[in-house]
C-alpha cells in the first residue's frame, strides 16, 4: 500500500484539497553572593552520592512515550576560584525533587607520566591539554544515554588516577563544573545549558590564595607563582574568551548580604523545570513546537489513527486537527501593535497580522492542510512542490515539480505535510525554497505527525526554521513508515 508513493509522490497525484533559544541567550544576570569559595557544605538535602544528588525523580525509567530518556546536561564554567562549585550547590538545592549528577572537570585530570612527575611544580594544570577531554565527553554521552558511569576519581597528591571509580547513576540533570567546560568544544556541544561564573580577578586571586594556604596546605608565595605563571594565562587564554559561549553570565560581584545568587539561580532552575516537562527533542531545539495535548486532541488523534475509522471520519478529525497546527503556526509569525476604536468608542490597543505570507503544500498529503490555511488566511497565496523521493532516503530527492508565487523571497512561508517521516522530502523542498531566496527564518514547516529522525532532520539543517506538530510519534520502521503513525495519510485522506 505504501510503495508506489514511497517511491515517488508521482507526478499526476491530484489531491483534493520551529532561546530559544532567545530566552536565555546572553542573559546577563545580577546576582548576589558573598561566597566562600569552597561554597556550600554538599550535605545537601537528599542523598549525596559521591559526584551524584538523587533526591528526587526516577534514576531508572523506561523509554517510550511520554518518558524523558536524556538528562538535561549544565555546563558551569568560570576561572579558578569564580564560585562554580557554589553555583552548582544552589542550583542542586533548588532541584532536590529532581534526580540531579554533578561532575566535575577535575575528576578527568590525565595522569601524569613520570618525567612530568619529575617536574610537577612546572605541569601546568590549567591548560586545555591537562585534561581527558575524551573521558569526559564519553562520560556525558553515556550520561546522556541514562547509562550508569564510572568516573575517575583523581589523587591529588599522587597526580594520578586512583584505582577505584566513583559510580554515578543515570539522572534527570546532569551539571558538570569546570575552569574549561565551555572553552572544549566538544564538551559544550552536549550541554543544554551553559553557565558562566564571571568574578573579578582580584576577588578570585584572594580567595584561590585562603583555598589553598588553608585547606591545601600551600604558602601564599607558592600560590601566586602558580597563579602568575600558569593559571592567570590560561584563564586569560582559554577560560575568559569562553564566556561567550555562554547563555548566562553570572556576575559574581553583584552580591547582596545574604550572599545567594536568587535572580539567577530562580532563573535557571525555573528553565531547567521547564525544560524537564518537555519531550527530549523540544530541549534539543528550541526551534520545534509542539501544540499543548489535551483530551480533545488526543482524542482526535485516536480517532485518525485508529484503522477502523471510515474516510469521512479520518476527513473530519484530521481537518480538525489541522487546523490547530495551522493556527497554532499562525501565532509563530510576527505581528504590529495596533490600536482600534470600539462601538462603544474606547480604545483596544491590539495587534496586525503579518503580511506577506504564503503556504507551500507538498504534493500530495500536504494538499489536505490547504483549507485549513485558507480558512485561516483570507485569499492566501499556496504554491507546490512535488518531491520524487529515492528508495534509500539516503540521496538527495529530487523535485518533481514546483509552483510558487513569484515573490517568494519577500514572504513568510508555511511549508505544509501532515506526515514527517525521514524529513527527506521536507528538508528538499525547504531547500527550494532557500534557493528562491527565503529566509530560512520566514520557514515554517507544518505537520500533524513528526517522527523523531524527520525532526532531527530538518532542526538540525535548518535551526532557524520553525517546525511546528501535534504529536511525536515514536520511531521510523525499515520501510520509512511512521510508528505508530496513521498509515499512508494520502490514502486514507483523499481515496474513498
Ligand atoms: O519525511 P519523509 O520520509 O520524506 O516522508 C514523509 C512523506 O511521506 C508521506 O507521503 P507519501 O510518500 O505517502 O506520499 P503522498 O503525500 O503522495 O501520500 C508524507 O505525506 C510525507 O510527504
Amino acid at each position: 500500500m505504501f510503495d508506489w508513493q514511497r517511491q515517488t509522490k508521482a507526478a499526476g497525484s491530484t489531491g483534493s484539497g520551529r532561546a530559544a533559544s532567545g530566552d536565555f541567550s546572553r542573559l546577563l544576570v545580577a546576582t548576589s553572593r558573598v561566597a566562600s569559595c569552597n561554597g556550600l557544605s554538599r550535605e545537601i538535602s537528599g542523598q549525596w552520592d559521591g559526584d551524584s544528588v538523587c533526591s528526587g525523580g526516577s534514576p531508572h525509567r523506561g523509554a517510550g512515550r511520554g518518558h524523558r530518556t536524556e538528562p538535561f546536561i549544565i555546563g558551569v564554567a568560570g576561572g579558578t576560584a569564580s564560585g562554580k562549585t557554589t553555583v552548582c550547590d544552589q542550583i542542586i538545592q533548588r532541584l532536590h525533587d529532581q534526580c540531579v549528577v554533578m561532575l566535575s572537570q577535575d575528576s578527568f585530570y590525565r595522569n601524569l607520566t613520570e618525567e612530568e612527575l619529575k617536574d610537577v611544580q612546572n605541569h601546568n594544570f590549567d591548560h586545555p591539554s591537562a585534561f581527558d577531554k575524551e573521558a569526559i565527553a564519553k562520560c556525558l554521552q553515556e550520561l546522556k544515554e541514562m547509562r550508569i558511569v564510572e568516573v575517575p576519581v583523581y589523587d591529588f597528591t599522587t597526580h594520578r588516577r586512583s584505582p577505584e571509580t566513583r559510580r554515578v547513576l543515570p539522572a534527570d540533570v546532569v551539571i558538570i563544573e569546570g575552569i574549561l567546560v565551555l572553552h572544549m568544544e566538544e564538551i559544550r556541544a552536549m550541554l543544554n545549558m551553559k553557565v558562566y561564573v564571571d568574578t573579578d580577578d582580584d576577588v578570585r586571586l584572594a580567595r584561590r590564595i585562603q583555598r589553598d594556604v588553608a585547606l591545601r596546605g600551600r604558602d601564599v608565595a607558592g600560590v601566586i607563582e602558580q597563579y602568575t605563571k600558569f593559571v592567570k594565562p590560561a584563564f586569560d587564554q582559554y577560560v575568559a574568551p569562553s564566556r561567550k559561549f555562554a547563555d548566562i553570565i553570572i556576575p559574581w560581584h553583584r552580591c547582596n548580604e545574604a550572599g545567594d545568587n536568587v535572580v539567577a539561580i530562580d532563573l535557571i532552575t525555573e528553565h531547567i523545570r521547564t525544560k524537564l516537562q518537555q519531550h527530549d527533542l523540544r530541549r534539543i531545539y528550541p526551534n520545534l513546537e509542539v501544540i499543548p495535548s489535551n483530551f480533545q486532541i488526543r482524542g482526535m488523534h485516536t480517532i485518525i489513527r485508529d484503522h477502523e475509522t471510515s474516510t469521512p471520519d479520518f476527513v473530519f478529525y484530521a481537518d480538525r486537527l489541522l487546523r490547530l497546527v495551522v493556527e497554532a503556526s499562525l501565532g509563530h509569525l510576527p505581528f504590529r501593535e495596533r490600536t482600534v476604536v470600539t462601538p462603544t468608542g474606547h480604545q483596544y490597543v491590539g495587534v496586525d497580522f503579518a503580511k506577506k505570507l504564503c503556504g507551500v503544500s507538498i504534493i500530495r498529503s500536504g494538499e489536505s492542510m490547504e483549507n485549513a490555511l485558507r480558512a485561516c488566511c483570507k485569499g492566501i497565496k499556496i504554491g507546490k512542490i512535488l518531491v520524487h523521493r529515492m528508495e534509500d532516503r539516503v540521496m538527495d530527492q529530487e523535485i518533481v515539480y514546483e509552483k510558487l508565487p513569484a515573490d517568494i523571497a519577500e514572504r513568510y512561508v508555511l511549508v505544509m505535510d501532515p506526515i514527517l517521516g525521514t524529513g527527506g522530502s521536507a528538508a528538499r523542498a525547504v531547500k527550494v525554497l532557500l534557493d528562491k531566496g527565503v529566509d530560512e527564518g520566514k520557514i515554517l514547516f507544518l505537520s500533524l505527525i513528526a517522527a523523531p529522525e524527520g525532526i532531527h532532520t530538518l532542526c538540525r539543517r535548518f535551526p532557524r526554521l520553525k517546525v511546528i506538530t501535534s504529536e511525536i510519534d515514536e520511531y521510523i520502521d525499515t520501510d520509512f513508515r511512521v510508528v505508530p503513525g496513521v498509515g499512508n495519510f494520502g490514502d486514507r485522506y483523499f481515496c474513498e
